[in-house]
């Protein structure tokens, strides 16, 4: 039976993680106590134990665990942005291309993806797969978040009024210096030659995110049509049971889009909005920042993994 070790299984994403592995029997859970979460000898013996390991790390203690790992038989998920953009690891993300599951599947350093990119790759990706939207488009990406985003810390920080970085703000804008550690993984994933520039917000709520690709059709190649854009996107998840292409119908009789319409699932959702012949286009992607944007999509890698364990 697979072994799994979660480290980090006391954190936000780790204990998400957990959750969706209790019911299990085909696997066996290896744990460290809550007081000895970082042990770094009983870290140690449990990531060499396991079959898989997945890091719900800092980036510097993620690192730290896979140099644990050296010379042990045991696969890796880190859930951190430490690994996303090193060619040796497999991007978590199997929706990707036709071939990203099999080479998750494969693999043995899986890359989850950051919950942001994971909306704004959904919908560039294909489109510059393609050769729709071109590589070089000054792409923007704005996005808000649920505050679980943002880990214990900011946790605390939104709910405990006696926090000493309390923030009673309702919504709040960050990232201001455009210098988000997602940058460099949407470009290199999304295809793109140019950095995009990315806004994140945080909203007074727990869980769930939207991440707006706003576009000019007459800057795209040889379309001007939402029709046109949103066949690809239909096209390239068909039969993809974690993604849904919105119809343009449904779309187009919708007032507002609420951010926590998906939280406590691991769906992503994604929209193509405008008005035919005007123009424009923003697509927007749904998603719960813990669900296909962390712990749901380590879990979904996961039983990729284990389809192609090796005994
Ligand atoms: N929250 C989210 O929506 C998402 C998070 N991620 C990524 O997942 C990872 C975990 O984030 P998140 O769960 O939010 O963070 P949390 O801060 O909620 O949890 C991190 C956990 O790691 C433990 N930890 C920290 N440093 C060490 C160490 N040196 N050795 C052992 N344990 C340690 C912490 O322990 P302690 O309590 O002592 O601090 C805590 O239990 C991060 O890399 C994050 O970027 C990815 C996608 C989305
Ligand atoms: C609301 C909030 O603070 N969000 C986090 C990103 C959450 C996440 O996805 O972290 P990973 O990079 O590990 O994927 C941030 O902006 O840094």
């Amino acid at each position: 039976m697979a072994k799994i070790f979660i480290d980090g299984e006391h954190g936000t994403t780790g204990l998400q993680i957990r959750q969706r592995l209790g019911g299990r029997d085909d696997l066996e859970l290896l744990s460290i106590p809550v007081e000895r979460r970082r042990d770094a000898g009983a870290r140690a013996e449990m990531l060499r134990e396991a079959t898989i390991a997945i890091l719900c790390l800092p980036d510097d203690a993620a690192r730290e665990a896979v140099s644990m790992v050296d010379g042990a038989k045991t696969r890796i998920i880190d859930t951190s942005t430490a690994h996303r953009v090193d060619d040796a690891w497999a991007y978590g993300f199997p929706e990707l291309d036709a071939d990203q599951a099999e080479r998750i599947a494969r693999s043995d350093r899986v890359a989850n993806p950051g919950c942001y990119p994971t909306g704004a790759i959904a919908l560039i990706r294909p489109l510059v797969a393609a050769g729709i939207l071109p590589d070089d488009y000054p792409v923007t990406v704005n996005a808000v978040s649920g505050y679980t985003g943002g880990g214990k810390q900011m946790i605390a920080q939104m709910e405990d009024p006696a926090n000493p970085d309390h923030i009673a703000a309702p919504f709040f804008l960050y990232a201001l210096p455009l210098k988000h550690k997602h940058v460099p993984e949407m470009q290199k994933h999304g295809r793109l030659s140019r950095k995009p520039i990315f806004t994140p917000n945080v909203g007074r709520f727990p869980q769930g995110m939207l991440v707006n690709v706003p576009l000019y059709l007459s800057d795209l190649n040889g379309t001007s049509s939402l029709g046109e854009i949103h066949a690809t996107l239909a096209d390239h998840y068909e039969g993809q049971p974690n993604v849904e292409v919105v119809s343009l119908d449904e779309s187009a009789g919708l007032a507002r889009l609420d951010p926590t319409e998906l939280a406590g699932t691991d769906k992503l959702k994604l929209f193509v909005l405008g008005t035919e012949g005007g123009g424009q286009v923003n697509l927007v992607a749904s998603l719960d920042n813990l669900g296909k944007g962390a712990s749901g999509a380590a879990v979904q890698n996961m039983d990729l993994m284990l389809t192609r364990q090796v005994a």
